[in-house]
């Protein structure tokens, strides 16, 4: 008999139709209100699930006893408790690495639009404001040759800190569990203590999982040891950040600026003070959202779940 796969989030034909040649599959483009209850049920039987962006609770696992392998189309395995996973024996697989360059290309389109304040001015050119030449009030601060302060020099830190050394001659200062000593030799990147860092770092940019360790471990005391100067990027997990805290350091002008592809809810709520704000550049939490890598993340999450279901090794484990 076939095992039973439940994918909840659209994947290329090509790809639904290889599960299909393997597997009793279930389709769920996504899981809202309306398809929850045959979700769930289908959960009962499956030995794979594959999907994103729906945090998979204990209770849902619980329900699900031939479960083998949980298969996320994402680098981060926030959604998951980890710790259940091993207590259960089960797999959970995830896509690192082919998100690292688009995810680095965001995170600087962050950096630059927040420094030359390219979203408010764009702005201002579609209202129809722009009347004559700008003048200082509408000037930014340079991007090259200033500090970079990356908290997280992992697989996209370090693509990030790629393009500031070799493309914005910037000086990369960086906060890890432990030093990363191929940044050190490659990217002349120094090793700082994390309230070293805020205190020198033009742009302090988080790039860290989200995990019960990193959560809202940025907060009040770390925005004001950042320069009044210094602009706050933040594409990794809105979670990471005590946005309440935030939001006045940007509106009382602790911290001059700030570029955000993740938030503590998402989508962003409308009436969220974030919005209001000239010196936040936000976006969709579209780091890898390219045609190209959401393709290459989708066909490494199903070479994943195929390679679990069949007793193989699994190319990516985060557990
Ligand atoms: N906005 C978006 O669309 C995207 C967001 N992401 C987010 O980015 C995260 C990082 O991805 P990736 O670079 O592949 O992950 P990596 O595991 O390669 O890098 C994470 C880095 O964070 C460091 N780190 C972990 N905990 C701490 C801590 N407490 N203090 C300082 N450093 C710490 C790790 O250090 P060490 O190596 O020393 O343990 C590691 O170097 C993902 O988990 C995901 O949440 C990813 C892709 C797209
Ligand atoms: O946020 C995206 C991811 O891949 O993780």
């Amino acid at each position: 008999m076939k095992q039973r796969v439940v994918v909840y989030k659209k994947l290329p034909e090509h790809l639904n139709e290889q599960l299909r040649a393997e597997f009793d599959v279930t389709f769920f483009d996504r899981v809202n209100d309306g398809n929850r209850a045959a979700f769930l049920e289908s959960l009962k039987s499956a030995h794979g699930i594959i999907g994103a962006s729906l945090p998979i609770t204990n209770e849902m696992l619980d329900a699900a006893p031939a479960l083998k392998i949980a298969s996320t189309v994402s680098v981060g395995v926030d959604n998951f408790d980890l710790d259940y996973f091993r207590q259960r024996g089960l797999m959970l697989a995830h896509t690192p690495g082919v998100l690292n360059e688009s995810t680095a290309d965001t995170i600087f389109s962050l950096i630059l639009a927040s420094a030359r304040r390219i979203v408010e001015l764009a702005e201002y050119v579609k209202a129809g404001n722009w009347k004559g030449s700008i003048g200082e009030a509408q000037f930014g601060v340079n991007v090259h040759g200033k500090t970079l302060g990356l908290i997280g020099m992992g697989r996209i830190g370090s693509a990030v800190a790629r393009r500031a050394h070799h493309g914005f001659g910037m000086k990369i200062l960086y906060n890890n569990t432990r030093p990363n000593p191929e940044a050190e030799r490659e990217l002349n990147a120094t090793f700082v203590s994390k309230d070293e860092l805020l205190a020198q770092a033009d742009f302090v940019c988080l790039m860290l999982p989200l995990t019960p360790e990193t959560e809202r471990m940025f907060g009040a005391r770390e925005f004001g040891l950042m320069k009044r100067s210094g602009i706050f990027i933040n594409a990794s997990r809105g979670r990471i950040v005590d946005e309440q805290a935030m939001i006045r350091a940007l509106q009382d002008k602790t911290i001059h600026a700030a570029g955000l592809d993740v938030f503590e809810v998402e989508p962003l709520p409308a009436d969220s003070p974030l919005l209001a704000l000239p010196n936040v550049v936000a976006l969709p939490h579209i780091g890898s959202a390219t045609h190209e890598t959401r393709l290459a993340m989708a066909e490494l999450a199903v070479a994943n779940l195929i390679a679990g279901l069949r007793d193989e090794k699994v190319p990516h484990l985060a557990v």
